[in-house]
Formats: structure tokens, C-alpha cells, sequence
């Protein structure tokens, strides 16, 4: 059986991971939090899954690299050093970064992405998101896969496109450009919603999450593909078939 290591065993993820390793067929190889060594477990999983937080990645990123051992990323808030330093592991190790590890989000951002190609630049893109009180990276890592499925549907990448919050005598919207909202709160688990605002008509795409089961599920399927695959990076898409 694949033997999987958490990184942020302790935390909400980690430990809602932990609880249905099991069930879906896996073991769980040990945890990894602030005080541990991550060598130790990237040498002993067979593959590793991170729920931890942005500040950390770069130390399990390592391990993981060094001990040969293919990753999920899950953790958000990553810079663009980060997302290149995952480009460069992807060459030695198999390694899937996602915002977002549910079937929902992955399927919602193959559909923002067409109504984005379909609609034209009259039709305004907002993209709204809500967490819990504890979250601590702003807009979620979800609102930004959202946000460049929105923007490859448009042939362009998020950040020449992407506007964030709006304060003060901001003047009025650019056309084409894709805002984003973010709200905390209480015990949300993740909402988002992208709108398409048109003249006379509003489209609105959304998903709710209910339980984080969805992306423990979704980070163990994940865990258990990636396992068999050859070094790359990879994508939630690619482990649903969508
Ligand atoms: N991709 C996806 O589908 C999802 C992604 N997430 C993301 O996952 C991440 C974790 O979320 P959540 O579980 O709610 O966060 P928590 O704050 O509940 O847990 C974070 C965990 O990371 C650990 N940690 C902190 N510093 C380090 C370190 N230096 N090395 C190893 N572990 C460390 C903490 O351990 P300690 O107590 O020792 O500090 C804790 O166990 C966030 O970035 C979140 O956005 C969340 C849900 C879904
Ligand atoms: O921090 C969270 O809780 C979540 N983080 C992910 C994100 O940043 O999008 C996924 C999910 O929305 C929950």
C-alpha cells in the first residue's frame, strides 16, 4: 500500500487528511509540523502531500527533491520564487501545486474558463471569495486559479489582468481587467464566486464547500496517482480526467 506523508499533519487539513487515508486505500507514512525535520519524512513516504503554511514550503520542497519522493502541494499564499522553485523540483520529482483539491473547483475552473473564452471583454469579471477567521493568505489560492482559468479563457495570463479589493477614488472599471474580493469570517469553509457582469444581465459561477473532506479526498486521490508518475508538474485536472 502507498505509504503518504503529511506536512502540516496538525493543522485542519492535515489532520482531516489523516482521518481518511484509510478509507481510500493508503497508509499514513507520519506527519511533519514546525518542529520536525522534513528530510526524515520525505525519505520514508512514498509520496508526500503539504498542508502546511507558505513559509515552510521551501524546506519540504527540498526534502522532497532530495529524497527523490513526488509532493501535492496544497498550501497557498505562494510567491512567484516559490512557483519556480516547484518548476525546477518538477525536473527531478513528480509534483502537483493545486489552490484547490476538490472535484467542484477543478470542474469550476474548466467552465470559468469557457464562459470567460465565450463572453466578450463588455462582460466584467469579479471574483469574490470567503474563508474563516483564521486563514492567513489573501485572495485564496482558489480565487487565483479562478482567476487565471478566467484569464487563459482570454488568451492572457492573471497578472496582467488582475485588479485586487478597491478603496478610496479608484475611478471607474477598466475594461478587461479580472477584480478580486476576499471576506473572513467565522467557520467558512470556502466560498467563491466568479461573476460575469454584463449590460442588462449577470452570470454568476459558484461553489461552496461544506466539509473539508472534499479536499482530503480529492489531496489522497491526488497522492495515490501522482505516486506512479514520472518527474513533471501536474495538475488537479490531470489526476480527474478533466
Ligand atoms: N489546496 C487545497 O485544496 C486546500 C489548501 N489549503 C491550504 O492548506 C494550508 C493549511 O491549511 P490549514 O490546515 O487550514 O492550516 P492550519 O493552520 O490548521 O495548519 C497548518 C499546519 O502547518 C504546520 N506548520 C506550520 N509551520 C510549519 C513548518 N515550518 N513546517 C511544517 N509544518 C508547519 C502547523 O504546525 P504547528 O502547529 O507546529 O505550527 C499546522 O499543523 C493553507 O495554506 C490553506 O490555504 C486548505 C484547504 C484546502
Ligand atoms: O485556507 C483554507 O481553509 C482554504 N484554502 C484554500 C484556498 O486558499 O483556496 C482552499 C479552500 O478554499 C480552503
Amino acid at each position: 500500500m502507498t505509504a503518504i506523508g503529511i506536512y502540516g499533519s496538525a493543522g485542519r487539513m492535515g489532520r482531516a487528511i489523516a482521518q481518511l487515508i484509510e478509507d481510500e486505500g493508503a497508509t499514513l507514512a507520519g506527519g511533519c509540523d514546525s518542529h520536525d525535520d522534513p528530510t526524515v519524512l520525505a525519505r520514508s513516504a512514498d509520496v508526500l502531500v503539504d498542508f502546511s503554511i507558505a513559509g515552510a514550503l521551501d524546506s519540504h520542497l527540498a526534502a522532497a527533491r532530495a529524497a527523490g519522493t513526488p509532493i501535492v502541494i496544497g498550501t497557498t499564499g505562494l510567491s512567484p520564487a516559490q512557483h519556480a522553485a516547484i518548476d525546477a523540483a518538477a525536473a527531478d520529482i513528480a509534483v502537483l501545486q493545486t489552490g484547490n483539491t476538490s472535484l467542484g473547483i477543478t470542474l469550476l475552473a474548466n467552465l470559468v474558463r469557457e464562459a470567460a473564452a465565450r463572453l466578450g471583454t463588455d462582460w466584467d469579471i469579479e471574483i469574490t471569495e470567503m474563508h474563516h477567521r483564521h486563514k492567513v493568505d489573501a485572495p485564496s489560492g482558489t480565487a487565483l486559479l479562478l482567476g487565471e482559468a478566467a484569464a487563459a479563457g482570454r488568451g492572457h495570463s492573471l497578472s496582467e489582468l488582475r485588479v485586487d479589493g478597491r478603496a478610496g477614488l479608484v475611478g471607474a472599471r477598466t475594461e478587461g481587467t479580472i477584480g478580486m474580493g476576499a471576506l473572513r469570517g467565522g467557520s467558512v469553509i470556502g466560498d467563491h464566486e466568479v461573476i460575469f457582469a454584463g449590460e442588462g444581465e449577470r452570470l454568476t459561477l459558484g461553489h461552496f464547500a461544506q466539509d473539508r473532506t472534499i479536499f482530503a479526498r480529492g489531496a489522497v486521490r491526488a497522492a495515490l496517482w501522482l505516486a506512479g508518475q514520472a518527474p513533471g508538474r501536474y495538475r488537479m485536472g490531470d489526476v480527474l480526467g478533466l
